[in-house]
C-alpha cells in the first residue's frame, strides 16, 4: 500500500502550515483563543505553563486573538501572578520587558474552588466577556493540577465551560492514574466527558528534537531501515539519568517511584518510536496505531526482568550528595521506593524476537542525560583477531543533542591497526545557528493546531499500565529492598552486569575526540 491510505487526523507535516494560517498577526478576527491554566498558582504552571506560553508569545508562535485564564483555589492578582512567573523567565533587553508587559496584558485571574459548578459558572462568564464580538471561540484547558482533582474539575469544564462555537480541548499532565484500574477509570470518566480528539495527554518527551527526529532517522533513510532488526542488532539502550535527588518533592515522589515517574511513560514511549513498524502515513493515528501494535506484543514485566536501587549519601560528596533519598525529610522514614530502575523488555514480533531493550532511569547519579544507544552484533566470521568492537548507533536527546554512529577504522597511516571511531553530527556544530524550542512550546502548538501526534493514545496508556501494574503491585507489596547506590555514581554495580549478562558488551575503550572541545559532560 502506498503512503496515503489514511486521512483521520492533520499530518504533523502540516503543522506549521496550519498555524501560520491560525498566527496571522497582521490581520485581525479570525478565531478567538481562550486559555485556561487550572492550578495556575502552582509550580508546573509557574515553572513550565507561563513560561511556555510567554516564549510562544514573544516568538509570534501562539495566534494574536489569545487569552489567557489562571483558574486556582489561592486568590492572586494579575501582579501577583506576574511575580511569581517572572522568576522563571529571563528578559533579554527593553524590547523583550515590553513585550512581556503585552503578554501579561493578555492574562487574567479567576480563583474558585475545584469542586464547585457555581465557581466554572463564574469562570465561564469570566471567559465569556473577554471573548465578547467573536463569532468563533476556541478553549483550551490546561489541567496543571495533582490527580485527586481531575474528575471535578474535567466534570465542572465540561458542564460549565465548553465552548459552542468553537473547538475545545483539554490537555492533562502525567500522572495518568497509578495502575491499570486506576488508569483505566479515569480513561473511562474523560470518555464520558469529551471525545478522545478533545484530549491531550502530555508527554513532553515527545515533544524533544530528537525524539520528533526519530521518525526521520528511522523512515526518511535507506541507510537504517534494513539493518534495523533482530538479524543486526544485539540490544537497545534507553536511558534517563539525572544528577540531582528528589529535592524536597520526596513526598511526591514517594507515592510514584522511578518507574511511574520516567519509565512507564517518557522511556516507554521512547521505545515505542524506536520499534515501531512504519506506519502507513505520517499522520497522527497511523503513527499511534503502530506505537500500540508494539505495546501489543510486549508481556507484562516480572520482577526478573528489574533491577532496582534507591540513592544513599556521599559522605564525601558537596551539598544535596550528602545525603541519601531517605535523609530527604519529605520521604517517609524506611521507604523501599527506588529512585533507580533497569528493566529489561521483549518484543515479540518477527523484527524484534531476542533483542534485549533495557530501559534504564535514574536520579542523583553522575550526570544529566537521555539517549537511545542501538548496538549492533559482533561482526560474523571475524578476521582481525577478535579487535572489532561492537557498532553502536547513539541518539543522545540530552543534554548536546546528537547522533553518532561509533564504528571500525584502519589506523591512519603505515600500520595496519583498528581504531573505534565515529560519524558525528552534533548539533551544536553541525546547525550552529539553530534555536531548539522547549518540549513544552511544541507540544503547546500542537495543541493549537489540533496535532495530537505526540500525545498519548487512551490505548496506548491502556498498554502502558497492562506491561507494568503487575510489576509496580508486586515491588509494593512485596516491599522489595532496592539496591543501594551512592550519590552521583552510575548507580547499582548490578545494573551494569544484568545488562551484560543479558547481551550488552560494554568495553570502556572507546574514546571521543570532542573537536570543539567545548563541553559535552563525559560522567563516566
Ligand atoms: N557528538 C557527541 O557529542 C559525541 C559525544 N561522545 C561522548 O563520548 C563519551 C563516550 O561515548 P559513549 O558512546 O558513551 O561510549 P562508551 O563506550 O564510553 O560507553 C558506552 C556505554 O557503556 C556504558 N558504560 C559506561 N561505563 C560502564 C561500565 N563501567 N560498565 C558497563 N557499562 C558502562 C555507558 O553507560 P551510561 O549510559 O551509564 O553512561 C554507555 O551505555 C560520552 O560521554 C559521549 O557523550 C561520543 C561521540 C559523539
Ligand atoms: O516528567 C518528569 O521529567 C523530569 C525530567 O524532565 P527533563 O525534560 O528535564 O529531562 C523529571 O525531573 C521529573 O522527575 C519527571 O516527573
Amino acid at each position: 500500500m502506498g503512503s496515503n491510505c489514511s486521512n483521520k487526523t492533520s499530518d504533523p507535516l502540516d503543522v506549521m502550515k496550519a498555524l501560520r494560517q491560525q498566527t496571522d498577526y497582521n490581520q485581525g478576527g479570525g478565531d478567538h483563543n481562550t486559555f485556561f491554566v487550572f492550578g495556575a498558582s502552582g509550580d508546573l504552571a509557574k515553572k513550565k505553563i507561563y513560561p511556555t506560553l510567554w516564549a510562544l508569545f514573544r516568538d509570534r508562535l501562539i495566534p494574536k486573538q489569545t487569552v489567557i485564564i489562571g483558574y486556582a483555589r489561592t486568590k492572586l492578582t494579575v501582579d501577583e501572578l506576574k511575580t511569581n512567573i517572572s522568576k522563571y523567565i529571563k528578559l533579554k533587553d527593553d524590547s523583550e520587558k515590553e513585550k512581556f508587559e503585552k503578554f501579561i496584558a493578555k492574562n487574567s485571574y479567576v480563583s474558585g474552588a475545584y469542586d464547585e459548578s457555581a465557581a466554572f459558572n463564574h469562570l465561564n462568564e469570566s471567559a465569556q466577556q473577554l471573548e465578547q464580538g467573536f463569532s468563533k471561540v476556541n478553549r483550551l484547558f490546561y489541567l496543571a493540577l495533582p490527580p485527586n482533582v481531575f474528575a471535578p474539575v474535567t466534570k465542572h469544564i465540561k458542564a460549565e465551560c465548553m465552548s459552542p462555537t468553537g473547538w475545545n480541548r483539554v490537555i492533562i499532565e502525567k500522572p495518568f492514574g497509578h495502575d491499570f484500574d486506576s488508569s483505566a477509570q479515569l480513561s473511562r470518566h474523560l470518555a464520558s466527558l469529551f471525545k478522545e480528539e478533545e484530549i491531550y495527554r502530555i508527554d513532553h518527551y515527545l515533544g524533544k528534537e530528537m525524539v520528533q527526529n526519530l521518525m526521520i532517522l528511522r523512515f526518511g533513510n535507506r541507510i537504517f531501515n534494513p539493518i534495523w532488526n533482530r538479524d543486526n542488532i544485539a540490544s537497545i539502550q534507553i536511558t534517563f539519568k539525572e544528577p540531582f535527588g528528589t529535592q524536597g518533592r520526596g513526598g511526591y515522589f514517594d507515592t510514584f517511584g522511578i518507574i511511574r515517574d520516567i519509565m512507564q511513560n517518557h522511556l516507554l514511549q521512547i521505545l515505542c518510536l524506536v520499534a515501531m513498524e512504519k506506519p502507513v502515513s505520517s499522520r497522527a493515528e497511523d503513527i499511534r496505531d503502530e506505537k500500540v501494535k508494539v505495546l501489543k506484543c510486549m508481556q507484562t514485566l516480572t520482577l526478573d526482568d528489574i533491577v532496582l536501587g534507591q540513592y544513599v549519601g556521599n559522605k564525601k560528596g558537596e551539598g544535596d550528595a550528602k545525603y541519601g533519598y531517605l535523609d530527604d525529610p519529605t520521604v517517609p522514614a524506611g521507604s523501599t521506593t527506588p529512585t533507580f530502575a533497569l528493566g529489561l523488555c521483549r518484543i515479540n514480533n518477527e523484527r524484534w524476537d531476542g533483542v534485549p531493550f533495557f530501559m534504564r532511569c535514574g536520579k542523583a547519579t553522575n550526570e544529566r542525560k537521555a539517549e537511545i544507544r542501538i548496538q549492533f552484533r559482533d561482526v560474523a566470521g571475524d578476521i582481525f583477531n577478535g579487535q572489532c568492537k561492537r557498532n553502536e548507533l547513539v541518539i543522545r536527546v540530552q543534554p548536546g543533542e546528537a547522533v553518532y554512529v561509533k564504528f571500525m577504522t584502519k589506523a591512519p597511516g603505515m600500520s595496519f591497526k583498528l581504531e573505534e571511531t565515529e560519524l558525528d553530527l552534533t548539533y551544536t556544530n553541525r546547525y550552529k545557528e539553530a534555536i531548539l524550542p522547549d518540549a513544552y512550546e511544541r507540544l503547546i502548538m500542537d495543541v493549537f493546531a489540533g496535532s495530537p501526534a505526540n500525545f498519548v493514545r487512551s490505548d496506548e496508556l491502556s498498554e502502558a499500565w497492562r506491561i507494568f501494574t503487575p510489576l509496580l503491585h508486586s515491588i509494593e507489596s512485596q516491599k522489595v529492598p532496592p539496591l543501594p547506590y551512592t550519590y552521583g555514581s552510575r548507580g547499582p554495580k548490578q545494573a551494569d552486569d544484568f545488562c551484560i549478562a543479558h547481551g550488552f558488551k560494554f568495553y570502556g575503550t572507546y574514546k571521543w575526540h570532542n573537536p570543539n572541545g567545548n563541553a559535552v559532560p563525559n560522567g563516566k
